[in-house]
């Protein structure tokens, strides 16, 4: 097992909000959490990286309990995390920002580089364009090409669809899909459950704290009362068709970059919101 979140409680002052979450990831797969607003993903994944810490259970990774490590020798260890809300340097450079991913490595990061260019091809027009005036869905590219710079064995994703216009969301689970297709395992945060389910070998949902169900995601998306619950009803008849890798090339980017820049608003008071939920925790802790 790569990742095992063992029984976590973690709690906002006295408010609970993790009340025993166990999820394992094992190497290779996508593993999604599913679940409405204020179920606990994201509180989760900060657990995960660090941000917050637990008041009982564990956190293992590759072997070794890291529930008590700080969250900066996570990512040496191989935790990265492409944080809600984008957390892209708005006064660096598209290159700086890809840069910064990697600056706790001591090693040669060109191959990296190259590689989040590669998946990326739209950060690569825009390597000298400031990180803060890329739309939403570049902004959200950014924050993943900026995590993978450090070479992480699993990628911590939340909501990386939030925000985005449809013809992105679908890019952005495509890409989802080709980095794990390249070897990393990814654990995954979605309110967009269908895309999610599409693209993931196996899910959790989340109700209050606590994991209600965990199957194979295909298991979750004919299930009836996820269905119901989270997929906008029982029939299935108006939800998304599957993303299709091969036609998320970079003519369907280009397409929809219009839509993508109006959303960048969205995205951007939506970044402003975590900065200020991130300071707010800091303060707290
Ligand atoms: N900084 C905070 N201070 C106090 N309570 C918090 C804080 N952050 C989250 N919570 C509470 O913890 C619970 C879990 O929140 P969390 O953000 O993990 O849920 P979520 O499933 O990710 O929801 P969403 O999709 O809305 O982000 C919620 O009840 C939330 O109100």
């Amino acid at each position: 097992m790569l990742l095992e979140i063992d029984d976590i409680h973690v709690h906002y002052g006295k408010i609970a909000a993790l009340k025993g979450i166990s999820v394992s990831v094992e190497q290779g797969e996508i593993v999604t959490l599913i679940g409405a607003n204020g179920a606990g993903k994201t509180t989760t994944l900060k657990t995960v990286s660090g941000l917050r810490s637990l008041s009982s259970g564990a956190v293992r990774f590759d072997g070794r309990d890291i529930s008590r490590m700080p969250g900066h020798k996570r990512v040496l260890a191989g935790i990265g995390q492409a944080p809600e809300g984008r957390g892209i340097f708005p006064g660096m450079t598209v290159e700086e920002n890809l840069l910064m991913g990697a600056y706790a490595r001591k090693d040669d990061s060109s191959k990296e580089l190259a590689e989040a260019y590669e998946l990326f091809p739209r950060l690569a027009e825009r390597r000298t364009q400031a990180g803060g005036t890329m739309s939403g869905g570049e902004q959200q590219m950014l924050a993943i090409g900026r995590a993978l710079m450090a070479k992480p064995k699993v990628l911590l994703l939340d909501e990386p669809s939030m925000g985005l216009a449809p013809m992105l969301v679908q890019q952005i689970f495509s890409i989802i899909q080709e980095i794990n297709r390249r070897g990393t395992t990814v654990l995954l945060v979605e309110q967009n459950a269908q895309q999610a389910l599409q693209v993931a070998h196996r899910a959790y949902v989340l109700e209050t704290g606590r994991v209600v169900k965990s199957a194979p995601a295909g298991e979750l998306l004919d299930d009836p009362q996820v269905r119901a619950a989270y997929l906008g009803g029982a029939s299935g008849e108006n939800l998304a068709p599957a993303p299709d890798v091969a036609s998320a090339d970079s003519d369907t980017a280009s397409a929809d970059s219009d839509t993508a820049s109006a959303d960048s608003d969205a995205a951007s008071a939506k970044s402003d919101v975590a900065t200020a939920e991130t300071t707010e925790e800091s303060e707290e802790d």
